[in-house]
């Protein structure tokens, strides 16, 4: 059965006006298809315009040139269908756990109670049920970016869009949350694009890596990353994937 795209990028660029009001192509002829449920990371050089691209998919940046399409709708502003998670961990200070993971549905109109249990059901999935209560200074970074990941899925998205959102974590932390996100990803069967400088992030978690090329950013290459889960960075084939992307992007 041939796979259903959800989400299109079409032949985007994005020129943006400097300070001093000169031009600048961020990115070039950006074409992209993105499979339902599938895993996606873009790789590339800093400044080469991930976030653009992400930010674009989000409704949060108008392209310049060409479109982002949702289930062949064109996206010109955020919507519900499409989530987000950034690198800060962008939670409200003043709400506890609990209520800055059912903020948004809070927004939507729904009851209190149901917001609740929602927002109980995805803390829990990401081990997180036992700081309720707390509020986002009293936890770690990781923890806030648990509680970041919970809330966008609170809103039940079908596409959750990622940047660098394990960026700011030490090592160990950062491949604890890949191992749960991996897992949130295939209980909840939503549809990820994720954003990272890490070649060794995106070998582990993505079906599918797309390397950008330095500014003005355009695709490279597209590698489908044909490794069973879970995935051993002891393996011969990782290492050697690592090495052909980390030559790419030099
Ligand atoms: N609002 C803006 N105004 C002017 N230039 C911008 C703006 N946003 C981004 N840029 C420029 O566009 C280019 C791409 O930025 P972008 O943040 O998308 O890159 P990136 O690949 O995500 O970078 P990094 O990996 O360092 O986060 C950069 O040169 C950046 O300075």
């Amino acid at each position: 059965m041939k796979e259903k795209n959800i989400l299109a990028v079409n032949g985007v660029s994005k020129t943006f006006t400097t300070q001093k009001g000169d031009k600048f192509l961020a990115t070039r002829d950006i074409n992209l298809q993105i499979p339902e449920k599938s895993f996606t990371c873009i790789v590339g050089p800093s400044g080469c315009g991930k976030s653009t691209i992400l930010r674009i998919m989000a409704g949060l940046e108008k392209a310049t040139t060409g479109e982002a399409r949702y289930c062949s709708s064109p996206i010109t502003k955020p919507c519900g269908e499409i989530g987000v998670v950034f690198q800060e961990y962008s939670l409200f200070p003043w709400m506890t756990v609990l209520d800055n993971v059912a903020a948004g549905p809070l927004f939507a109109g729904v009851k209190e109670k149901k917001r609740h249990k929602n927002a109980m059901h995805y803390l829990k999935m990401v081990n997180m049920e036992g700081f309720k209560d707390a509020y986002p200074h009293e936890l770690s970074g990781g923890m806030r970016q648990r509680v970041a990941i919970a809330r966008a899925l609170a809103n039940d998205p079908d596409v959750l869009l990622m940047d660098e959102p394990f960026g700011a974590l030490d090592a160990h932390t950062r491949i604890l949350l890949q191992k749960e996100l991996l897992k949130v990803w295939q209980m909840t069967h939503k549809t990820i694009i994720l954003v990272t400088h890490s070649v060794d992030e995106a070998i582990f978690l993505a079906d599918r890596i797309i390397v950008m090329s330095k500014s003005p950013g355009q695709i490279r290459r597209e590698i489908e990353v044909d490794m069973e889960r879970p995935r051993s960075r002891a393996l011969q084939k990782f290492g050697q994937l690592t090495d052909s992307i980390l030559k790419e992007l030099e």
